[in-house]
């Protein structure tokens, strides 16, 4: 039975928490919260509710510990400082500083012969492995990344993250024409900026600066700077009744020639009624890998691209040949 910890217990947290419960070789040990483990309700009665404190005395017996804090501020802290004790694994997504992400958690992992999977779920995750699977088989060709219309987690969380903000959900909209280019097989060069929209709703502390605020979230570097972004100010009530889901989703389109100019189109789309439930899955999935690859005597930084997939799935070599049949 793999013990599982979960730091961090918000959407993705619990959107963890769900995913264990569909994966019978897992155990929910603990969840470990920053705040007063007292005040949080868990849907798992067998698991404790802990706090940091008891993780940072790296005794926990844990065979990894799942990363669910935000992107902006928390697991760049995060990930390395525990992949200093444990197996890790997070969901990463400042596309921009996965570099140096990636160097501190190989440093950290390394010294204490600990995986630490890093930017997995579903971008970065498995719309980065499809990019990359389709252009090793059409080395001529050009993928194209569309997401939404639905919530952005790592981009609601960064507007959290700004003084004021007491609550937020971005949505992120493509721009039908790009779409409609891009299915057509044009092939066009599209900007940032050209490819889609994004839209916040916000709920401000009461007397906040409303103009700061929305010029910090237009001018925020890696995550809106680079796109057109309409901001609305709600109040609590509205922020519950009108936008409580996390839906989201999208398609990689890959369109690449072979010989004579022979085309051909590869998509993967995702159609997601929760974004954090489905990002948890592809945590715990790619979790089992990251204990799998430890008891092999393997230690660092991983992506999802250094892992093969027999490695993530509960069936046997033989049950998985199954599958060419
Ligand atoms: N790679 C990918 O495809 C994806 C990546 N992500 C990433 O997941 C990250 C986390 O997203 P999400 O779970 O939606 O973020 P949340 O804001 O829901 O949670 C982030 C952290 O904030 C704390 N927190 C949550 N709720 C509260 C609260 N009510 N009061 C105080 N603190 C709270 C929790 O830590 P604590 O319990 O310690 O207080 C939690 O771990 C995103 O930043 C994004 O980068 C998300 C989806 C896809
Ligand atoms: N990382 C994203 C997952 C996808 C969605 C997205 C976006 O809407 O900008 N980019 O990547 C998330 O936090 O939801």
């Amino acid at each position: 039975m793999i013990k599982v910890g979960i730091l961090g217990y918000g959407n993705l947290g619990r959107g963890v928490e769900a995913a264990i419960k569909k994966n019978d070789d897992m155990e929910l040990v603990a969840v470990y919260t920053r705040r007063d483990p007292s005040t949080l309700t868990i849907k798992t009665p067998t698991a404790a509710v802990k706090s940091t404190a008891d993780l940072d005395t790296g005794k926990e017996e844990l065979d990894i510990l799942v990363i669910c804090g935000g992107s902006a501020t928390d697991l760049p802290e995060m990930t390395p400082k525990y992949a200093a004790m444990y197996n890790v694994i997070d969901s990463f997504d400042t596309h921009a500083r996965v570099p140096e992400h990636f160097a501190n958690v190989d440093k950290a992992a390394k010294s204490a012969g600990k995986v630490g999977i890093i930017s997995c779920g579903w971008d970065p995750g498995m719309f980065s492995l499809n990019r990359v699977y389709a252009g090793a088989v059409l080395p001529d060709g050009q993928a194209y990344t569309f997401w939404g219309k639905g919530v952005s987690q790592g981009h609601s969380d960064a507007v959290r993250r700004i003084d004021g903000v007491l609550d937020a959900r971005q949505y992120t909209i493509p721009v039908p024409e790009a779409l409609e280019r891009v299915r057509s097989g044009e092939n066009p060069d599209l900007s940032t900026r050209e490819k889609h929209l994004r839209e916040c709703f916000v709920v401000a502390e009461e007397g906040a600066d409303l103009a700061r605020i929305e010029n910090e979230i237009k001018t925020m570097p890696n995550y809106f700077a680079d796109y057109d972004t309409t901001v609305h100010f709600i109040d609590a009530e509205e922020m519950k009744a009108n936008h409580s889901g996390l839906p989201h989703g999208g398609s990689v389109i890959y369109s690449g020639t072979t010989s004579d100019g022979t085309k051909h189109v590869i998509e993967y789309s995702l159609n997601l009624d929760s974004n954090p439930e489905f990002t948890g899955s592809v945590l715990v999935a790619f979790a089992r890998a990251a204990v799998r690859l430890n008891a092999e005597g393997a230690s660092g930084a991983k992506t999802v691209f250094d892992i093969a997939p027999a490695y993530l799935c509960r069936e046997s070599g033989e049950e998985l040949r199954a599958h060419l049949l």
